[in-house]
């Protein structure tokens, strides 16, 4: 398996942007007596969503990844439409090929580390190679026969990122993923982000509250604000 990107074939970008972006995202959402916006407009690499807790950071990935629906705006996705609130598309999560990585890792707990990360890619001819590949490239490959209750945080991230990876999204969404790691070990998961980005060339947007550590993998920061 290579773990450079696929091409995305899915629907085509009705209005294609003047200049090839790869984040292109104006959407909103009331939440409550909240109004929660986001606009963004970023290229390859690291996009980070920073801001105070509470300012919606949670609220605009979720939407990114079909799990929230705004209340109108518009998300392209490497020049593919995954929402536009007035040509009515609402592409369904399954359907969108991204990878979400969760603070807290969310390994399926009745699967080993194997299985978690075959999860989505069993049907695959090729599916035994590209998960001993992922595995010797996140260092995890003594884990496999683990269950997730066994692991360390960054170790069960490091799996999550594999499981996600593997799938072959057209990007990744990563909340927080330092949140539930301790200080010692906060480093490796960074420098981790930084292979993901340099290496297997995957596009990120990436939210922490922490805006050093947006500046550190960042190309563009997107300051999040109350409205
Ligand atoms: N289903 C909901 N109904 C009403 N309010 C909600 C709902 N979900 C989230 N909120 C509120 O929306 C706001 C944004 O929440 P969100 O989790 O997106 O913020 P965040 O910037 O990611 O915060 P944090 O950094 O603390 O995770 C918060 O005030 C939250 O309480």
């Amino acid at each position: 398996m290579s773990l450079s990107q696929p091409t995305v074939t899915a629907r085509p970008d009705p209005t294609p942007p003047s200049t090839a972006s790869t984040f292109r995202i104006d959407i909103w959402r009331s939440l409550g007596d909240r109004r929660i916006a986001c606009r963004v407009d970023a290229g390859p690499g690291v996009t980070a969503l920073s801001g105070p807790s509470g300012v919606g950071k949670t609220t605009i990935l979720n939407m990114v990844a079909g799990l929230l629906r705004p209340d109108g705006g518009h998300i392209h996705v490497r020049n593919v439409t995954l929402f536009d609130g007035a040509l009515g598309i609402n592409v369904a999560p399954e359907h969108r090929h991204l990878g979400y990585i969760f603070q807290d890792a969310r390994l399926f707990p009745h699967l080993r580390v194997r299985g978690n990360l075959l999860y989505g890619i069993r049907h695959l001819p090729d599916a035994a190679d590209a998960l001993e590949e992922m595995a010797r490239f996140l260092g995890i490959a003594s884990l496999l026969d683990r269950w997730p209750s066994t692991l360390s945080m960054g170790e069960a991230q490091r799996v999550a990122i594999g499981r996600a990876l593997l799938t072959r999204p057209s990007c990744l969404l990563m909340d927080e993923p330092l949140a539930s790691i301790d200080r010692a070990r906060r480093a490796d998961i960074l420098q981790l982000v930084e292979r993901l980005r340099d290496e297997v060339g995957v596009p990120i947007l990436y939210v922490t509250h922490d805006l050093s550590e947006a500046e550190r993998l960042a190309a563009h920061i997107v300051q999040m604000d109350f409205e």
